[in-house]
């Protein structure tokens, strides 16, 4: 089973290690939180927390990031991730796990950026598959309903509470590109969203179809900042992603929206928990998995 010292004899300087490079990171690349944050959570949805998320295409192998929603992760969670496995093989080498590394570093950053604290047990495996064809059934788009929303986490072991504050708390830093959400704002404004944020975005997004990059922040009133925002937000109808926004209207969510909207301290305990459970979501122990040598690909033996 999972431990809170599990690298205390092999690796005391794990901790270290981890919090030194992800802080180093951040403070260069304000934008590492949120995209290990993403990438965190597509790891742990799809066959557990296991880094097979972080396994790179082969000519042999479509892997998880092969699949189309899994192209916008960004390029600085994957860098932080092969930054701190450097270090720590250096340290104790052959010993850490690319899923322990992922799930601490998330964990550490959440923090950094204004987030509660939660305990991350530790002794996870590597993954020994990535296959693009396990995808699908465990990730929504921003056009998700509701219901698929729900239904999605109920089959993760995660109610109606755990969701919302989970995306809340996922949203409440980071981008979003034009693409996801310009449904929203072309050619018919969608109702729910403010006028004024309309008429931002529209222009912001512009020329969205040929600059893909264009993007804007999923809160746009605290972007840089870890907290409760994203609930107020929308509240007073300034979501950017409809899937967001949706949980104001349906009169299943839209409680606990206005619960975390309103309750910063309920936000953070209820956020803390929900990610301690996805931390250790279907983790591979023992002979499920390896330690790998590169976070990038499966060991050759
Ligand atoms: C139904 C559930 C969800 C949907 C439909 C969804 C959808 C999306 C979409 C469309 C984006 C924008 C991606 C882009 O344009 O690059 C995004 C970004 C993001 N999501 Fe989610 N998401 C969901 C749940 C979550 C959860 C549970 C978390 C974490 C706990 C999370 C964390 C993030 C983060 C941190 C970003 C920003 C990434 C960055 O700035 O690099 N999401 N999500
Ligand atoms: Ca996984």
């Amino acid at each position: 089973q999972l431990t809170l010292d599990y690298y205390a004899k092999t690796c005391p300087q794990f901790d270290s290690i981890v919090r030194d490079i992800s802080q180093q990171k951040q403070t260069e690349f304000p934008a590492t939180a949120a995209a290990t944050l993403r990438v965190f959570f597509h790891d742990c949805a799809v066959d557990g927390c296991d880094a097979s998320i972080l396994i790179k295409p082969t000519a042999f192998n479509k892997s998880e990031l092969d699949y189309d929603i899994n192209h916008s992760l960004a390029g600085d969670a994957f860098d932080l991730i092969t930054r701190i496995k450097t270090a720590v093989e250096l340290a104790c080498p052959g010993v850490v796990s690319c899923a322990d590394i992922l799930a601490t570093a998330t964990r550490n950053l959440i923090v950094i950026t204004g987030g509660p604290h939660y305990k991350v047990q530790l002794g996870r495996k590597d993954s020994l598959v990535s296959n693009v064809s396990n995808v699908e059934a465990h990730l929504t788009r921003a056009n998700a309903t509701v219901d698929l929303m729900i239904n999605k986490f109920q089959s993760m072991g995660f109610d109606v509470k755990d969701m919302v504050v989970l995306i809340g708390g996922g949203h409440t830093i980071g981008f979003v590109h034009c693409k996801e959400f310009a449904h929203r704002i072309f050619p018919t404004p969608d109702p729910t969203m403010n006028p004024i944020l309309v008429e931002r975005l529209r222009k912001m997004c512009a020329n969205y179809t040929s600059n893909n990059d264009m993007s804007a922040f999923l809160d746009v009133i605290s972007p840089g900042n870890f907290d409760n925002v994203l609930f107020k937000n929308l509240m007073k109808g300034i979501g950017v992603l409809g899937s967001d926004q949706l949980l104001y209207s349906d009169p299943r969510t839209k409680p606990f929206v206005e619960l975390y909207a309103n309750n910063a301290i309920a936000f953070a305990n209820d956020f803390a928990q929900a990610m301690e459970k996805v931390s250790v979501y279907q983790v591979k122990i023992g002979q499920q998995g390896e330690v790998r040598k590169r976070c990038d690909s499966i060991n050759h033996n």
